[in-house]
């Protein structure tokens, strides 16, 4: 069956319930803005500890029942308004052909990292995402079944710039200078590594709607790093050409999927960003909400954006922070979020204290309009 009849096959899943997520990442109304936390399945909960416990990381992802259950397990104490898929984005490196571990308090790493250009020739250029990665397919389908259409699954992705900083880098860097140096030395190999990353991507999220996911986040994590001119020659060019080939075909199959783009700490190209073939922007805490309104002139919806330190933070308080950033972003177009993933040392009560008071405040913010 060749991808596309994939793409318009139904697969007989349930009915969705809420679709304020779908709606607000279009820009349409909503009785309440939608939220969802990045990292909303993750070591603050002390069912996924226990789940992931003497398990290897990789594994857990390789398993689509495992994958399933970490990604319900959140549903099931907060009334999150979507579900994002539990995985990885070092999978499409290990697709790719390179070896990557989760070492306990390091991270991930990667034993051989590329450090030369002649080091491309060790990666696989033509993926078959659905041997290599047909398992997080699997995992995608299983849990839209699971998830009995209570919210939207959200797909996602790592971006070009990020995965390629990684492969070099061999794990977590603070400079990232060994990733960089090969942007100004080698800009040619540095593209060709970016391009053949992106060829993988469009394949990986296409496959993922194919299997059920009805919405995509590619993260770009790494573009801090970056100043704006790299970031316009190494990562927006990528960006948008992942959303614009994914859109395209979508297209074809009748299929329209919202995509959301996360680069994080890129507030030097948030004008660019809102004009990326993304239907939705992700921002860090680094943006002030109204003016990133502004900024994007409402061509965008928006996500994001508290800080994940600002979950520390006493219930009343964390109650306020929430009413002051629905004044900044206001309730239309926006969708809820942290400005990055929950911090494993989160109390689980605090998650839920959030996702109360962005439901609250903002039904009565949208009775008075
Ligand atoms: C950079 C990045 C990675 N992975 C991801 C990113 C982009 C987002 C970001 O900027 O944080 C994306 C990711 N990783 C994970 C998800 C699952 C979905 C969700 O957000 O709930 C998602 C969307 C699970 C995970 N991925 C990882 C965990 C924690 C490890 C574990 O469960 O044992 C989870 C829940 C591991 C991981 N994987 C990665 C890192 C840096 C780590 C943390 C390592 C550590 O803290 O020890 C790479």
């Amino acid at each position: 069956m060749s991808k596309q009849e994939n793409l318009i096959l139904p697969k007989d899943f349930p009915q969705l319930k809420n679709d304020t997520f779908l709606r607000a990442a279009r820009g349409e109304e909503t009785e309440h803005v939608p939220v969802w936390c990045m990292r909303q399945a993750g070591r603050y909960l002390p069912e996924f500890r226990e789940s992931r416990a003497g398990k290897d990381f990789f594994e857990t992802c390789q398993s689509p029942e495992a994958c399933c259950e970490l990604t319900l397990q959140p549903l099931r104490r907060f009334p999150f308004d979507a579900a994002i898929i539990f995985s990885d984005i070092l999978v499409v490196p290990q697709a790719m052909g390179m070896d990557v571990q989760m070492v306990a308090g390091k991270g991930p790493t990667f034993p051989e990292p590329l450090k030369e250009p002649e080091d491309l020739q060790r990666l696989q250029v033509k993926v078959d995402t659905d041997k290599e990665l047909g398992y997080v397919f699997r995992a995608i389908t299983l849990t839209r079944h699971k998830i009995e259409g209570k919210v939207p699954l959200i797909g996602f992705s790592g971006a070009p710039w990020t995965l390629m900083s990684y492969m070099i880098e061999g794990g977590g860097s603070n400079t990232h200078s060994k990733a960089k140096r090969w942007l100004y030395q080698h800009p040619e190999a540095s593209h060709m590594l970016l391009k053949m990353l992106t060829d993988v991507i469009v394949e990986y999220l296409l496959g993922q709607v194919a299997a059920g996911a009805q919405a995509l986040q590619v993260f770009e994590s790494h573009a801090g790093i970056l100043g704006p001119a790299e970031f316009k020659d190494f990562s927006l060019p990528y960006l948008r050409d992942i959303a614009r080939r994914v859109k395209d075909k979508l297209k074809e199959a009748g299929q329209d999927v919202p995509m959301i783009v996360f680069a994080k700490d890129a507030h030097y190209a948030l004008e660019e960003l809102s004009q990326s073939n993304y239907e939705v922007v992700g921002l860090d805490w680094t943006i002030d909400p109204l003016s990133a309104r502004e900024r994007t002139g409402g061509k965008v919806s928006l996500q994001g954006n508290m800080d994940p330190c600002a979950l520390y933070a006493p219930k009343e308080r964390i109650s306020d922070i929430v009413k002051k950033m629905l004044e900044g972003f206001g309730t239309r177009g926006y969708i809820a979020n942290l400005g990055h993933g929950v911090y494993p040392d989160m109390e689980p009560e605090n998650i839920g204290a959030f996702v109360e008071a962005v439901h609250q405040h903002s039904k009565q913010m949208i009775k008075q309009i």
